[in-house]
C-alpha cells in the first residue's frame, strides 16, 4: 500500500470560484479527510512574504539565550509563552508514556486568541489567556500577521467542511465564533553537546491534535512522521508553497471516526551527532471552549452507539493539555491511546 498525502488546491473557496470548482474541492477534501487526515493545501493565499516573516520572527526569538527565553515561561495550565526543551511530553496527552521515557526535546512559543478578541462573549479566562510578547525584533507584528492569515485558512477550511459534511453553512460558525485558537511555534535544535550518540531522540512524541483542524507551516526538512493506515510511520514534508493541514480530535468526534485525527510525531534525523534544525508552526483551530461536541447523528448507524460521549471543547482540551504540559496522563483518550499501542517502532 502506498502512502501519499493528497494535495488539494482550495483557491476556489479562497476567491469564491465557480460552484463546480468548489464542489470538486469539497469532494477532494472529504476523500483526504476519510483516508489520510493530512492534506497538502495549495491555493491558500498566504503570501510567501508572510510565511518568511513568521520564520524570521521565530529565528529572532529562538536565538536568544535560554535564560532570556525562560522569562517567558507561563504556568502549565495556560497554553501560552515559552516551553523550554524537554519540558513537555505530547504522548501524555494520550495517556501513553514517552517511548524514550524522556520528555520531548522541542522548544516552543505559544500565542493565542484572548478574551479581548471576543469582546461580545462572556468567557472564562482559561483557554483565552493574554499573550506575553517577547521584545525580540518585530516578533509580535510578524507573528500576528501570520496568525491572522492562518486563521483565515482554517476558517475557509471549515466552510468546505460544512459542505462536505452537509451540516448547513452556519454549522461551524456557531461552534467557532469564539474559537480557542493557538499558534505553537516549534524549534527542534538541541545543541550538539546535549545529544547522546545512538540515543533515540523524540522531537515531539506521538499525538493527535486536540482541536478541529490544524494549519501547519514547516521547514522542508525531514522529521514529521504520520501514521498511515498501513500502521507504518511515514515521513512527510510540506510540498513547495504548501501548508500542511491535519484534522484533530474534534473532527474525529463529530464524524464518529469517519474523518481521521491522524497520529503524528516528530523524529528529526541526527547526522554525525547533530540534529538538523527544523522549525514548524502549528495553528490550532479548536472551536469555542463552551461548544458541546457530540457525534453528528448521520454518522451513527441505526441501533449503534456513537463511539464518543458528548464533551465540551474546554473539558477535552484541558485533559489533553494536563497531559502534555503538566505530565498528568490523560485517561480519557482511550481510542487514541489504543491506536498508539497497536504500532511499534
Ligand atoms: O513539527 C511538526 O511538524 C509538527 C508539530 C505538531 O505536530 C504540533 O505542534 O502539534
Ligand atoms: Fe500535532
Amino acid at each position: 500500500m502506498t502512502f501519499t498525502v493528497p494535495t488539494v488546491d482550495i483557491s476556489a473557496w479562497v476567491q469564491e470560484g465557480p460552484a463546480a470548482a468548489q464542489a470538486e474541492v469539497v469532494a477532494q477534501l472529504d476523500a483526504a479527510c476519510r483516508t489520510v487526515g493530512f492534506i497538502q493545501i495549495v491555493g491558500h493565499g498566504v503570501p510567501a512574504s508572510i510565511r518568511a516573516g513568521l520564520a524570521s520572527a521565530m529565528d529572532d526569538f529562538f536565538a536568544l539565550p535560554l535564560a532570556a527565553k525562560k522569562q517567558y515561561v507561563r504556568p502549565a495550565w495556560e497554553n501560552r509563552g515559552y516551553s523550554p526543551p524537554k519540558s513537555e511530553a505530547l504522548s501524555y496527552s494520550l495517556g501513553v508514556d514517552p517511548i524514550t521515557r524522556m520528555n520531548d526535546f522541542f522548544e516552543a512559543f505559544n500565542v493565542g486568541a484572548t478574551l479581548a478578541d471576543y469582546p461580545h462573549v462572556e468567557l472564562a479566562e482559561s483557554q483565552y489567556a493574554a499573550n506575553t510578547w517577547p521584545s525580540a525584533g518585530a516578533f509580535e507584528n510578524l507573528v500576528s500577521v501570520y496568525f491572522e492569515d492562518a486563521r483565515r485558512v482554517a476558517e475557509t477550511l471549515t466552510r468546505i467542511f460544512a459542505a462536505a459534511l452537509q451540516v448547513g453553512p452556519g454549522y461551524f460558525d456557531a461552534i467557532t465564533d469564539h474559537s480557542i485558537n493557538v499558534l505553537r511555534m516549534n524549534n527542534y535544535a538541541l545543541p550538539p553537546g546535549e545529544i547522546e550518540l545512538g540515543a533515540d531522540l523524540t522531537g515531539m512524541g506521538e499525538h493527535t491534535d486536540f482541536g478541529l483542524v490544524t494549519v501547519l507551516w514547516a521547514d522542508q526538512v525531514e522529521g514529521l512522521q504520520v501514521l498511515g493506515a498501513d500502521q507504518v510511520w511515514h515521513n512527510v514534508q510540506p510540498a513547495d508553497g504548501a501548508l500542511l493541514v491535519n484534522l484533530g480530535d474534534i473532527a474525529a468526534r463529530l464524524t464518529n471516526d469517519v474523518w481521521m485525527s491522524t497520529l503524528h510525531r516528530v523524529k528529526p534525523p541526527v547526522v554525525e551527532g547533530r540534529i538538523k534544525r527544523r522549525r514548524s508552526a502549528a495553528f490550532f483551530h479548536d472551536c469555542n471552549a463552551d461548544a458541546v461536541i457530540s457525534v453528528l447523528p448521520q454518522f451513527v448507524r441505526d441501533g449503534e452507539e456513537p463511539l464518543y460521549e458528548p464533551v465540551t471543547v474546554q473539558e477535552h482540551i484541558e485533559a489533553k493539555l494536563r497531559g502534555s504540559r503538566a505530565g498528568l496522563k490523560n485517561t480519557g483518550a482511550r481510542r487514541e491511546a489504543a491506536r498508539v499501542q497497536a504500532v511499534s517502532g
